[in-house]
């Protein structure tokens, strides 16, 4: 057994953080009799909230206890004794020790939900079908909000006729095709339109802007026909980033899309209905001053009949619980996302969790006559599970990628990367990995779309001539640009031309990082980056902070000077006064750019190097991915995904050794949760 002493020499040999230790501290306080045994399942749950973590689950806690606190497996003597102590003693409890210690705590509520929700203390203990989770109270009634929010609206009943979502889908995508395969773009576009609640989930460029454009034009269309007045609809995203990157795509799909004329309806009139300006999720809640709360909550909801959200895999579960409590109990939500994608940094893993299902359909015989009849289109038996639960019907996959050429290496890749693992089988993915890449070299009219360099990776190793190639070129492209400066006199326009030219280049190359910390993570590749460039003569000086061609990102939302969490700008100069002045440059989401004192930017990091977590939300031309040559819990399959899918024509993968790439490809993000289990 151990006591509070013996977890605090836990945490002097950093297994967890002081704040975790604090925490148990504290309930052993308020409890007076808790039941010493509870103490490393305390520290754990604490622990895991800051790894992303909603709840523990208490089966896979009592397995191998000591992979829930950092003890350093293959590291120091000291720990790895505290860890064997750890599980040698977990492996003589039974569960129910726990469970019946757990339930008599005053520190854990359990019982109904009703009950768990009158009760108010810190931790909640909950057993449901065949799992036992215990979770820090704020992340269970965040869950609970969002349960309620999708349950609710999947029981309620849309105003939209089966006969209007029929016209229309025959309207915009045309007689169906008897000789193709499934159109899930229609189907996605069918279901969501009879849903009050519905995702649409798929990977780059599978065509979830256009299809949920098509949405909107159908739910607008048959107001106009049937001489309703129009919905109101928001657009909104996670991050600056995504929502400028959506509002671009929105407009310009907007202006391709070929609206058909029905009934007395005007296509252009149509149009006018269909927002194309998309905001941050937080600026559509509206933050209250210096609070993690929102203007727009219960008492006072936002007034929208629909709200859609694109990027969701990047919401963690205290916003997506922001977002059901912020919005009236009728308003349609549709959400957007790459479901493969890696989770928010935050707890939860939201998008994962109600797509469990997408990929394999789980559409019931129901849904798939209702497909077949409304839509008009086939679900193929794979695609038919009568048991698939409330959610999975408003659920659609797209699975067709129209960006990569069908076929392409970077998509066959991507594919590659993400296909489960079955069972405890691990299939032996380098053989193939490597065929692709042999592939690309051999179709490479334009330079290889993948390129495999090898990068040595002990502490003052150099780096390889061919990465630093790599690396000279792909930032010498907007660093070019940034050197063909205007002169003073030429006007501020001239300016502006020039940042505009500066930004766009920018996205031709970036370099991805697995890792913050260490000798090849994010602050030293920078460091060795801006010294290469400055060798190079890409860079002029490296010296000050707001060197001319500096890149950087905002690391935290600034609502001053309204820039978000990631968005990025390059610091430059700018005429004022007659005299060239720093300034930062931003795109201002709608095609033209801001310039803002470097003083004014309070949070911004150099952003030569980018985590591939920060990297969500943006696509570059060209995208190297750098791997440790350690392999380590955070290099995930969904990781090394979202790393190839921010190319949009070429991808460098940069490695010391092979068997890490494979070993992450067959990790997967493991996040405990009762989303899944509480919407059926
Ligand atoms: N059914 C289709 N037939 C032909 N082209 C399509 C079809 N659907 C989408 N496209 C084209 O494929 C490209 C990607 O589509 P879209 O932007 O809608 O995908 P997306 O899934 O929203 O992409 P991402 O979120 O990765 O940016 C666009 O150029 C679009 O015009």
């Amino acid at each position: 057994m151990f006591n509070l002493e013996q977890i605090k020499s836990w945490v002097d040999a950093d297994v967890a953080r002081y704040v975790d230790f604090s925490l148990v501290k504290w309930l052993v306080t308020e409890d007076g009799e808790l039941d010493e045994r509870l103490l490393p399942l305390l520290l754990s749950v604490s622990y895991n909230a800051s790894l992303g973590q909603v709840c523990i689950d208490l089966d896979k806690w009592l397995q191998h206890p000591s992979g829930f606190l950092q003890f350093d497996e293959e590291g120091q003597f000291e720990t790895l004794l505290m860890a064997e102590q750890l599980n040698g003693w977990a492996s003589t409890l039974s569960k129910q020790d726990l469970v019946v210690a757990l339930e008599k705590s005053n520190a854990v509520a359990t019982g109904t939900t009703d009950e768990i929700a009158a009760q108010s203390s810190p931790l909640v203990f909950v057993q449901e079908e065949a799992s036992s989770f215990l979770y820090l109270r704020r992340y269970w009634r965040a869950e609970q909000i969002i349960v309620n929010g999708i349950a609710d609206r999947l029981d309620r009943a849309t105003s939209v006729s089966e006969r209007d979502i029929r016209d229309w889908l025959t309207a915009l995508f045309g007689q169906v095709s008897q000789v193709d395969d499934t159109d899930w773009q229609r189907v996605a576009c069918g279901i969501a339109a009879s849903n009050h609640f519905s995702i649409i989930t798929g990977g780059p460029g599978t065509g979830k802007t256009t299809t949920v454009l098509r949405l909107l034009a159908l739910l607008q269309g048959q107001r106009l026909v049937n001489g309703l007045s129009p919905l109101a609809i928001r657009l909104a995203a996670p991050t600056g980033k995504a929502a400028a990157r959506l509002n671009e795509s929105i407009a310009a799909n907007l202006t391709r899309l070929d609206l058909p004329e029905v009934g007395h309806v005007n296509p252009d009139a149509l149009k006018q209905v269909i927002p194309t300006q998309v905001t941050t999720l937080h600026r559509l809640l509206k933050p209250k001053p210096n609070s993690r709360q929102f203007i727009h909550n219960q008492s006072n909801p936002l007034l929208a009949d629909i709200v859609v959200v694109d990027e969701a895999s990047m919401i963690d579960i205290e916003m997506m619980a922001s977002l059901f409590e912020g919005i009236e109990p009728d308003t349609r939500v549709i959400l957007l996302g790459d479901k493969d994608q890696l989770a928010s940094v935050e707890a939860g893993y939201v998008l994962g969790d109600l797509c469990r299902g997408a990929a394999e359909g789980q559409y019931t015989s129901h849904t798939a006559q209702w497909v077949e009849d409304v839509v008009g289109e086939k679900i193929a038996p794979d695609y038919i599970d009568e048991s698939g639960s409330k959610l999975n019907q408003a659920v659609c996959m797209l699975r067709r990628s129209y960006r990569f050429v069908e076929g392409g290496v970077i998509h066959q890749l991507a594919s590659l990367v993400n296909e489960t693992q079955r069972g405890s089988q691990v299939s032996p993915k380098l053989p193939r990995l490597k065929e692709i890449f042999a592939l690309s070299l051999k179709r490479a009219p334009n330079g290889p779309a993948l390129q495999y360099l090898e990068q040595t990776q002990f502490p003052e190793a150099p780096i390889n001539p061919g990465v630093k190639g790599l690396l000279v070129k792909g930032y010498g492209g907007f660093l070019d640009q940034v050197a063909a400066m205007p002169n003073l006199d030429a006007g501020v326009e001239a300016f502006d031309e020039w940042g505009k030219r500066v930004l766009e280049h920018h996205v031709d190359f970036q370099l991805l990082v697995a890792t913050r910390q260490g000798e090849w993570g994010v602050a030293a590749m920078n460091e060795k980056i801006e010294q290469l460039l400055l060798s190079s003569g890409k860079l002029r000086s490296v010296a000050g902070l707001w060197y001319l061609g500096r890149p950087v990102m905002v690391t935290q939302n600034d609502y001053s000077v309204d820039l978000m969490n990631g968005d990025v700008g390059i610091s430059l100069l700018y005429p004022v006064n007659g005299a060239l002045k720093q300034r930062v440059i931003f795109s201002d989401g709608k095609g033209g750019v801001r310039w803002v004192l470097p003083s004014r930017l309070q949070s911004v990091e150099t952003v030569f190097a980018m985590t591939v977590h920060k990297s969500q939300g943006s696509e570059f031309t060209h995208t190297a991915m750098l791997l440790p040559s350690r392999h380590s819990n955070i290099l995930t399959k969904e990781l090394i995904y979202t790393g190839i899918t921010r190319s949009k024509k070429h991808f460098t993968l940069i490695s010391g050794d092979d068997q890490v790439l494979e070993a992450s490809m067959n990790q997967q993000v493991e996040r405990s949760s009762g989303l899944s289990l509480y919407i059926h």
